[in-house]
């Protein structure tokens, strides 16, 4: 078995040579030659590292077998050899081949298949993680996107910073807005830009607190534990919270309905509470290692119990929202492929007046026919448009009306 030092420098110079190759494609193209991208026996790659260069090749020593055998199987130990100049030794010793271990064994993690986990009651099962949205397709505000890779790849590098301080190397998001504004294209975004795992815990499926805890301590470090719909998915929220009260009062009135909604409720009952979920997010979780984000998703912040959701819990709050100007521009360079067209400045009119999420958009940008063109969705997507603002018009009319004083008020 190759050691773990072997394949991190093998990753590393990987990389680099296909760099090179890179480099080399338009000669090579020019001279119908095919590509090679990985090293072969006594290649060389070249690399230069605070201005030295250095010269790694690879090799093999071939070793008869000692045993009796009549295939002539040979032992073969592979090598890397490493020139540079006598002066840079400790240099390159110390620093230079901690930063290569370093970069070859993030390839690995980055170039690993990742797996999309889900939970079955108290078990996790998984797939092969293979969705395509990343950050450059999400639709949203530049300068908003821009903050939220930063503050992951921020989050992703400051393992030291989060040891040195004594804190947990987590950090929870909660994103909000309605249906269709892109929250689970962004955990998959988030997921494919640090190279995460994602567990996505569905806690209806969780019978109880022990349950909650035995499946977050087996969540592993480089993941994202999604928690979507979180108003929806327990007795969570202030609101439902109160409705129970409520239900139970009825019942203690009349028996025969705490019958009904036994029976209603057998078999979708979760006893996860939400103290149970805080403690993990708080305290358990803290002592199980590192590298993990939460991220709760909620078409109804403000239903939402305050404890979950206030700031060292949930450390970043992102608002989805609907459908701008910017988010456009990138949906039709992405579904249309055009960056600019005599129908957007209607566009962006109608967009600021009406409410459509990204997802409508999307859709009336989602090419029908092989033949269709741009002009053709664009109208279709207009037509939306204002027939939005007109129902919305229409309904603000009406919300007028109901509340001014009828004339029956003032007469005497
Ligand atoms: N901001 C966006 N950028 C690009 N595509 C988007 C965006 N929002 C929605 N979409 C498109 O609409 C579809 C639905 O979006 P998504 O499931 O991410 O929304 P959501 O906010 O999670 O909705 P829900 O609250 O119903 O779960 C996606 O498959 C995606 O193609």
């Amino acid at each position: 078995m190759r050691s773990e030092a072997y394949s991190a420098i093998e990753n590393y110079l990987s990389s680099k040579a296909s760099t090179q190759a890179k480099r080399l494609k338009g000669d090579i193209a020019k001279n119908n030659q095919s590509l090679v991208l990985s090293m072969d026996d006594h290649e060389e790659v070249a690399d230069e590292f605070n201005g030295i260069k250095l010269w790694w090749a690879s090799g093999k020593h071939v070793m008869k077998s000692q045993s009796i055998s009549f295939n002539h199987m040979t032992d073969e130990k592979r090598y890397y050899k490493l020139t540079f100049h006598k002066y840079h030794r400790d240099m390159i010793l110390g620093t230079y081949l901690n930063h290569v271990m370093k970069e070859g064994n993030d390839i690995k993690i980055k170039n690993r298949q990742r797996k999309l986990y889900t939970n079955n009651g108290s078990y996790w099962s998984h797939v092969v993680f293979q969705h395509p949205a990343t950050f450059q397709t999400l639709a949203m505000e530049p300068k908003e996107k821009e903050l939220i890779i930063d503050d992951l790849i921020t989050f992703s590098k400051s393992g030291d910073f989060y040891a040195g301080i004594g804190r947990a190397w987590k950090r929870g998001y909660l994103l909000y807005g309605p249906p269709g504004t892109g929250k689970s294209t962004m955990i998959a975004a988030m997921a494919n830009l640090l190279g995460y795992d994602l567990y996505d815990l569905e806690l209806t499926n969780v019978k109880d607190n022990t349950e909650l805890r035995k499946l977050l301590i087996e969540t592993s470090s480089k993941s994202i534990i999604v928690i979507e719909d979180i108003d929806c998915s327990l007795d969570l929220t202030g609101q439902r919270r109160k409705k129970r009260e409520k239900k139970e009062e009825e019942e203690e009135k009349d028996p025969r309905q705490k019958q009904q909604g036994m029976e209603e409720s057998e078999g979708k009952n979760s006893k996860v509470t939400l103290s149970g979920l805080l403690n993990f997010i708080d305290g358990l979780w803290s002592a199980c290692g590192g590298e993990r984000l939460i991220v709760f998703t909620t078409n109804y912040v403000e239903k939402l119990d305050p404890a979950l959701v206030r700031k060292g819990r949930m450390d970043k709050h992102i608002e989805l929202s609907y459908c701008g100007f910017e988010a456009f521009k990138l949906l039709a360079k992405n579904y249309l492929k055009i960056e600019s067209h005599h129908l957007f400045g209607t566009i962006c009119e109608l967009l600021k007046e009406t409410k459509i999420t990204p997802a409508e958009v999307a859709e009336h940008l989602m090419p029908k026919t092989s033949s269709g063109d741009a002009e053709l969705y664009l109208k279709s997507l207009i037509q939306a448009l204002e027939l939005e603002k007109e129902e919305a018009n229409l309904k603000s009319e009406e919300v007028a009306r109901k509340s001014e004083p009828s004339l029956n008020q003032y007469s005497h």
